[in-house]
């Protein structure tokens, strides 16, 4: 039998509560699917601050080391906005993704059947389906560079920087998706303005002569934004920077019904990989039972698929999330009149029934 290590990092606000559905999950799948899984919980962000005054610790970064995939909860709290940026929870959250190289960020745009009416979009822009796939290099650019303040605070920078070697990785990962997808893929940059988006454009230009079969094109990230909303299906794979898939990240999820359902994946060279919800830890809602936890209980589903190998288990959690969304069942955020309202735990544990 095959034995699974997952490293579980819940991290802080509502990553502890959704982090309890996703073992949920696990537990089950690995009972329905006959495969072990070790479980091995480790400190970050706020979590790690409180205990050891930093937000990422060796230990974790070598339990993470020594699992075949991890999943993340989300770090943050404003307790913590006065610390300085080198010991902030959200820098533990870019080291532990630094040191496991996992510079391909994959953030599925998808709006899941039963959520159609809940986009704020027309139903005539959504169409019969909505399904984007948004990958964002994660391990460079801005959150990476350098971040300085002058001593007198009254001015301050932040570098963005980008290697050919880093966009060049990326571009083929996002091409190798848009080969598998409907082969067209859109480039967004800001290349009208920045050294690095025109290194950025060039680089991708270069990569896209192996892949003659995708429809290759560029936009600037501001007429993107626009874009996303007013024909969200003109785009297939979207491939962007670290801080602009960021961004677009979060507009797509609003598109989608809500935050609480993106999942997302962040890969290395090898497929190892940190699987996290898009959203963070939400302190306004923490410990009151409402997060939703299918955007966690759904990035495990990418677990399976792209570190395991398992699309059967994935298809199976993800099919049971559906049946549950078709059954009415629903978190406070994607609850409508006539819904039936449910706590976290009692989403977890329905879609764990429907497995
Ligand atoms: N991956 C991570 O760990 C991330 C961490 N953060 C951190 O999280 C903290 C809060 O950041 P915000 O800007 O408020 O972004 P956020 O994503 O935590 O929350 C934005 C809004 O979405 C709601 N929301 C988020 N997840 C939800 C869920 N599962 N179910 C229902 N509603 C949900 C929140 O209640 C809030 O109204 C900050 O410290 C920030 O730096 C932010 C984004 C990602
Ligand atoms: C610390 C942030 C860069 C986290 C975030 O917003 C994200 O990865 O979506
Ligand atoms: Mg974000």
């Amino acid at each position: 039998m095959n034995t699974y290590k997952i490293a579980v990092l819940p991290g802080d606000g509502i990553g502890p509560e959704i982090t309890d559905e996703v073992v949920k999950i696990l537990k089950r799948t690995s009972e329905k699917f006959a495969f072990g899984i070790e479980l091995n919980y480790g400190r970050i962000g706020g979590a790690a601050i409180d205990a050891v005054g930093i937000p990422l610790e060796e230990e974790t970064i070598a339990l993470c080391q020594k699992s075949d995939a991890i999943f993340l909860g989300a770090v943050g709290h404003h307790k913590y906005n006065d610390l300085p940026l080198s010991i902030r929870p959200e820098t533990g959250l870019l080291q532990i993704r630094k040191a496991l190289g996992v510079f391909a960020n994959i953030r599925p745009g998808m709006i899941l059947t039963p959520l159609k009416s809940y986009s704020p979009l027309k139903s005539e822009i959504i169409g019969e389906k909505l399904d984007v796939c948004i990958v964002r290099e994660l391990t460079g650019g801005i959150y990476f560079g350098e971040h300085r303040m002058a001593e007198d605070e009254k001015s301050a920078y932040d570098k963005m920087m980008y290697s050919e070697a880093e966009i060049e990785r990326i571009a083929h990962t996002a091409f190798k998706i848009a080969m598998q997808r409907d082969k067209r893929l859109t480039s967004v940059d800001k290349a009208n303005v920045l050294a690095s988006s025109r290194l950025w454009r060039k680089t991708v230009e270069m990569v896209a002569k192996q892949y003659p079969e995708v429809k290759l094109d560029h936009l600037y990230v501001d007429n993107a934004a626009m874009q996303l909303v007013i024909n969200p299906r003109q785009f297939d794979v979207i491939l962007t920077s670290n801080m602009f898939g960021d961004i677009l990240s979060d507009e797509m999820s609003v598109i989608t019904g809500s935050i609480g359902v993106l999942a997302s994946a962040s890969l290395d060279a090898d497929q190892k990989g940190l699987y996290e919800p898009i959203h963070g830890s939400a302190p306004d809602i923490a410990g009151m039972g409402i997060a939703n936890p299918i955007a966690s209980i759904l990035s495990i589903a990418m677990m399976m698929r792209f570190t395991f190998n398992r699309s059967d288990v994935a298809d199976a959690v993800e099919n049971a999330v559906d049946v549950v969304l078709g059954e009415g069942y629903r978190t406070k955020d994607i609850c409508k009149e006539g819904d039936r309202l449910i706590t976290t735990s009692e989403m977890g544990n329905r879609i764990c029934d429907a497995i």
